[in-house]
């Protein structure tokens, strides 16, 4: 796979860092031709096999063959262009600046129902058109959940860095992915399925609920243990408000076993998302009276 030789600055300014990783550095730059804002993630090459500083050049080319195979979404980022220099392969991105989901819920402390609702209808939305196009991301979590703009509430799932296509009866193993999200597959280095993003998305759903992290423990190992044992409750000072509903569309996603896991349609028809008039005041109002008799 070759990429764009041209020189990249002679197309684009480059100016602020808008975030950075272990191998990567994402920058807000400007076209020199269109003035148009874009954002480039620059990320750098393995020198040689036995390093472990850099990105391999088949990992970088998975995401870059993925990122064209699924961009183009509402809720998922765009590819625009790629670049490469001695030391990096360059990223162009369509820019997304309103801010991490994960700011977001932390100013709000968590969010109410309605909020949190919308905002995991956008982001089932966009992990269908993951899966229906047999992409797996397989590091979905809040700092990988953007806001478009400040202010507004469109969501944008970045950071392919991690997923891959998975292909029926082509299973893939890896031990990968950030402790607090992972299914118990992936701890127990078990096949990996588009079953894995759904179980993050439910540690995502119980976050915007509430605030804190379902299975994070003192330290990795025994977040690992609370995960492979499905160890987290609701518990009242939290989830006092909770409707049983949002409690069992989560509940649907924490299932140790992959295959009677939630898929990303079931979650999509489930009441909580679906409901009548699901994510609107008069739902929540329902549900009180529901709940009040
Ligand atoms: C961090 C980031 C990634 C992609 N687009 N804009 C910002």
């Amino acid at each position: 796979l070759t990429f764009n030789e041209a020189p990249f600055a002679e197309s684009y300014d480059v100016g602020e860092e808008l975030g950075s990783g272990q191998f990567a550095v994402v920058y807000k730059v400007t076209s020199r031709k269109t003035g148009e804002k874009f954002a480039a993630k620059f990320i750098k090459k393995r020198r040689y096999a036995t390093s472990r500083r850099g990105v391999p050049r088949a990992h970088i080319e998975r995401e870059v063959e993925v990122l064209k195979a699924v961009g183009g979404h509402e809720n998922v980022i765009q590819i625009i262009d790629v670049f490469e220099t001695g030391n990096d392969v360059i990223l162009v991105l369509e820019l997304v600046s309103g801010g991490e989901l994960f700011d977001h819920v932390c100013a709000r402390e968590h969010l109410d129902e309605a909020e949190a609702c919308a905002f995991i209808k956008q982001i089932l939305n966009g992990i269908r058109h993951l899966h229906t196009n047999y992409v797996v991301h397989l590091d979905i979590k809040p700092e990988n959940l953007m806001l478009r703009k400040k202010g507004e509430t469109q969501l944008k799932l970045i950071d392919f860095g991690l997923s891959r296509h998975i292909y029926p009866g082509t299973p893939v193993k890896d031990m990968i992915g950030t402790p607090e999200f992972v299914a118990p597959e992936v701890v127990n280095y078990e096949p990996l399925s588009p079953a894995t993003d759904m179980w993050a998305l439910g540690v995502v759903t119980y976050i915007l609920l509430s605030g804190v992290s379902p299975f994070l423990g003192r330290n990795r190992d025994e977040t690992f243990c609370n995960i492979t044992s499905v160890n987290y409750h609701f518990s009242p000072t939290y989830f006092g408000t909770t409707s049983q509903l949002a409690k069992d569309f989560i509940g649907r996603l924490f299932v140790k076993d992959s295959h009677s896991r939630a898929t990303v349609d079931d979650c999509l028809n489930h009441p909580w998302v679906r409901g009548p008039r699901a994510g609107g005041p008069s739902d929540l109002r329902l549900n009180s009276t529901i709940n009040v008799a």
